[in-house]
């Protein structure tokens, strides 16, 4: 019986070890080490900071929902990966032993890269964790009762620009319901090269919807930005020519400012030999395998994917829901098939596809493959994505309280799209 450690319990990591659950039977022992207790929806944290939903409305408690998958739980922060002995050093003192290992952690946020930003010793929210969010809702209410400027953005080196473009419109849409829009002078800062770049050179006519959106909700946009320090209330930017030169400098005023940091890998791999690269995300091949340890796989936020293209200021790529359950299938079918003795051979489709909720709109995109030129680069606006992204929360939630891998119809769909590129089995 081989035991399978699934490490980190989130939109990648939770998904994975049903996935493998329903791949392997019950002829092998799964466990999940996460230092968190519960599965949050990540995709609802802008929700979450502006009151419309409730933290624990996104919250899953995963010890009871494995325990009927017959999936062990362990909660227990990993605070080393131990490639040569197959080990994982716990927080808790404990060590793991592992047959094959898939590492799924997310990314750490790289709040202290920029002095003065993030939400612990800084001055600007996150809505990267459902705790960020939980404590930007309170600030919310607060700046609600006394209106200023706000701020927005991604800073150099993100990877995650939809949700900037989200939570800026989610905010704009909060202020409009309130009445209190017309006290509220709002800017967008973001390190990409021009709006709705997205980290993948603009999907469909991105760059026109967004350019517009944002023009229509008069918010103020600066691109190519850098952030070179937060201070209480006034965020310092330079606007960078494409030489690398600085073309003007602002000093921003707020009143309000969330900011999407650049993402790292953990303190748990990162320096790890072969494992990972210089910034601690992990190296795997086509199959989510890493080269060095061929029993280590990966899937989500911290795998190593290489930017598009080198601008002046750092622009990483997204790893979106859609691409990291691609990642999670092939990781699951490929331990089945070296535990029963074959080859890897199933590979991820690494598309995009997004909807990107506006409070009361919003914009949808479909890139296949995700770096261009793409089979299928599509992009859409209309109320319909608004009430989408609602459905779609409600459906993804169902799914892991209930503990369901990916159901046949899901599965259907996907693979008539191609987001599963999934080899016969033989
Ligand atoms: C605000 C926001 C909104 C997003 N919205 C969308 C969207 O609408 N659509 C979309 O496709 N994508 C979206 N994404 C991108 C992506 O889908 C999410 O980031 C997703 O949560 C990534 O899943 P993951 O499993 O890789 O990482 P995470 O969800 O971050 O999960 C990582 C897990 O590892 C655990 N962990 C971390 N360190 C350790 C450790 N040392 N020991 C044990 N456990 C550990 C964490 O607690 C967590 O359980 C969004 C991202 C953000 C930040």
């Amino acid at each position: 019986m081989a035991h399978i450690v699934v490490l980190g319990a989130g939109l990648g990591g939770v998904p994975m070890a049903l996935e493998a659950r329903r791949e392997l039977g019950r002829d092998h022992k799964i466990t999940v080490v996460s230092d968190k207790d519960t599965f949050h929806f990540t995709p609802s944290n802008p929700w979450v900071a502006v009151n419309w939903r409730k933290a624990e409305q996104i919250k899953v408690d995963l010890a009871p929902m494995f325990a009927k998958k017959g999936i062990e739980f362990v909660h227990a922060a990993a605070t080393e990966v131990r490639p040569e002995a197959n080990q994982i050093a716990l927080e808790n003192g404990e060590t793991l032993t592992y047959d094959y290992l898939v590492i799924a952690t997310g990314p750490e946020l790289a709040f202290d890269e920029i002095e003065g930003l993030g939400p612990h010793g800084g001055f600007t929210q996150s809505v990267c964790h459902v705790d960020h969010a939980d404590d930007a809702s309170g600030v919310w209410d607060n700046f609600v009762e006394n209106p200023a400027p706000i701020v927005v953005g991604a800073v150099q080196g993100a990877s995650c620009f939809g949700p900037a473009y989200e939570f800026a419109m989610i905010l704009e849409t909060d202020l409009r319901k309130r009445k209190i829009r017309d006290q509220v002078p709002m800017t967008f800062v973001t390190s990409e090269p021009y709006i709705g770049h997205l980290g993948l050179d603009g999907v469909g006519d991105t760059k026109g919807l967004l350019e517009s959106e944002l023009r229509n909700r008069h918010i103020k946009w600066i691109t190519s930005a850098r952030v070179t320090k937060v201070e209480d209330g006034v965020m310092h930017v330079e606007e960078v020519n494409e030489d690398g030169t600085v073309k003007k400098t602002h000093e921003l005023p707020f009143g309000y400012s969330m900011m999407l940091p650049a993402f790292r890998g953990i303190p748990a791999v990162r320096g790890v030999e072969g494992l990972v690269n210089p910034r601690g995300f992990v190296l795997i091949d086509e199959h989510q395998r890493n080269p060095a340890h061929a029993n280590i796989f990966s899937v989500g936020v911290c795998v190593a994917i290489p930017p598009m293209d080198t601008y002046a200021v750092p622009v990483g790529v997204p790893k979106t829901g859609f691409m990291i359950e691609s990642m999670v299938m092939a990781a699951a079918r490929n331990i089945r098939d070296e535990l029963d003795g074959k080859e890897a051979r199933h590979v991820a489709t690494w598309n995009a596809v997004c909807l990107a909720d506006f409070g009361d709109g919003g914009v949808a995109f479909v890139a296949m493959p995700q770096i261009p030129p793409r089979n299928v680069n599509w992009s859409a606006e209309g109320g319909w994505v608004h009430l989408g992204k609602i459905a779609f929360e409600k459906y993804f939630l169902g799914k892991i309280r209930s503990g369901q891998a990916e159901p046949f119809y899901e599965r259907a769909l996907f693979e008539m799209m191609g987001v599963h590129k999934l080899k016969p089995d033989t």
